[in-house]
């Protein structure tokens, strides 16, 4: 990840947490921290803790254990990460390695951020969304029950290593929400990646190693690069934001947890795809169509939940991060593989584009 000097490596293998050389290269040795703190979940742990604290002997290591859990992505969990490292007289010098999902992720990196003014972290991602996303670029943060992720903070982590073979125990729905943000990057920047990912759907969803090493570094370089055009989000870089308008929405009015990040994304991004169509013809209907069937390989949904009218989607969209005024900017497309950001659009287009999405499902 190039940002000069908060650049950082990402490694992307198999075996890696088995691998104590790559361990001790990018968590150990080679930063020489003294005390690192594991940050990770009641569900990780007995999977993968042994593995990566075998890795790590020679060490002081801590392990903070969280509740699994979108709706424990708050400011109560965030300060338990607080009490681990005060109660182990954790110093500056620290390091806390995140093992875990996206919600361990943001949360470990925003405690990194403002744990006696900011320590390092790395980030060992777990599921394939934290690997194809939330690991990389430095958003981290945790929710409000008025918001997703309304309180946080920039903090790049020192490295990323990626271990494909974490993938193998995660349960389905879990994998296929990562591939939302995989096919995100096709849509908003790489039209061959998108067809791509048409062809090599089956390969993915069999977890077939080569296929999943090419879509996830493929992922890692089109989000990397766009981080470091715009690391704090001024302008290119909310392309990033495709689909999560309307994903945030469903995710905070359905209650934290209820709907997976992935999944909220995948119907935003159709959501999405259908208004840039109607305000911009020349992208064609086909794209909607296309999206759709790529989505229901994964077995993804495509429409917001039952019960949720226009007002639920406009009231969660007028509070998101994007917003400069009382406009609410959408991420569009121009066309496949180039996407911008707007409030240029007839607010009755947006009306009328989610009462279309209202009783389908
Ligand atoms: N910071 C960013 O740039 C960014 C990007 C995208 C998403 N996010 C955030 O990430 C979060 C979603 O992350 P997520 O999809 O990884 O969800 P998650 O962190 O909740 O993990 C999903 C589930 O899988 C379990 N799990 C994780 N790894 C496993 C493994 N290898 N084997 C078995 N079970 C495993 C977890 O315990 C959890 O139950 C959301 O809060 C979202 O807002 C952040
Ligand atoms: O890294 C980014 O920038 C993104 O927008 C990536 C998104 O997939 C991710 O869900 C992010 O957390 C959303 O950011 P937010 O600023 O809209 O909360
Ligand atoms: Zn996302």
């Amino acid at each position: 990840m190039e940002l000069g000097d908060r650049g950082y490596p990402i490694v992307i293998g198999s075996g890696l947490l088995d691998d104590a050389d790559t361990i001790k290269t990018f968590v150990r040795n080679k930063l020489a921290y003294q005390q690192v703190c594991v940050v990770t979940n009641e569900t990780i742990a007995p999977i993968y803790m042994e593995q990566l604290r075998s890795s790590l002997t020679g060490l002081q290591v801590e392990t903070c254990i969280l509740p699994d859990g979108e709706k424990y992505k708050n400011l109560d969990t965030l300060n338990q990460i607080f009490t681990c490292l005060l109660q182990t007289k954790f110093n500056r010098k620290a390091c806390l390695v995140a093992l875990g999902g996206g919600v361990v992720g943001d949360m470990t990196g925003f405690a990194a951020a403002c744990y006696q003014r900011g320590i390092d972290f790395i980030q060992i991602p777990t599921t394939l969304l934290s690997q194809v996303d939330s690991s990389v670029g430095g958003k981290t943060g945790v929710n409000h029950v008025l918001g997703k992720n309304m309180i946080g903070a920039f903090k790049q982590p020192k490295s990323v290593v990626i271990d494909i073979d974490v993938l193998s125990t995660l349960p389905a729905a879990e994998f296929a929400a990562g591939m939302a943000e995989v096919i995100k990057y096709g849509l908003i920047w790489d039209q061959d990646f998108f067809t791509w990912l048409e062809q090599n759907a089956g390969a993915l969803k069999a977890l077939e190693p080569r296929a999943l090493t090419f879509a996830i570094q493929k992922s890692c370089e089109i989000k990397a690069g766009i981080v470091a055009e715009d690391e704090t989000e001024q302008g290119l870089r909310a392309i990033l934001n495709l689909g999560h308008t309307f994903g945030h929405a469903i995710e905070t009015h359905a209650g934290y947890g209820v709907w997976l990040h992935g999944q909220a994304v995948a119907v935003g991004m159709r959501m999405a795809i259908r208004m840039s169509n109607w305000l911009n013809e020349s992208l064609g209907e086909e794209l909607e169509a296309r999206l759709v069937r790529l989505l229901e390989v994964f077995e993804l949904p495509v429409y917001p939940p039952d019960g949720m009218n226009r007002d639920d989607f406009l009231t969660h969209m007028a509070v998101d991060k994007k917003n400069l005024n009382a406009d609410i900017r959408l991420v569009l497309l121009d066309k496949l593989g180039q996407a911008r950001v707007t409030s240029e659009y007839p607010m009755s287009t947006l009306n009328r584009l989610i009462d279309s999405f209202i009783g389908q499902s």
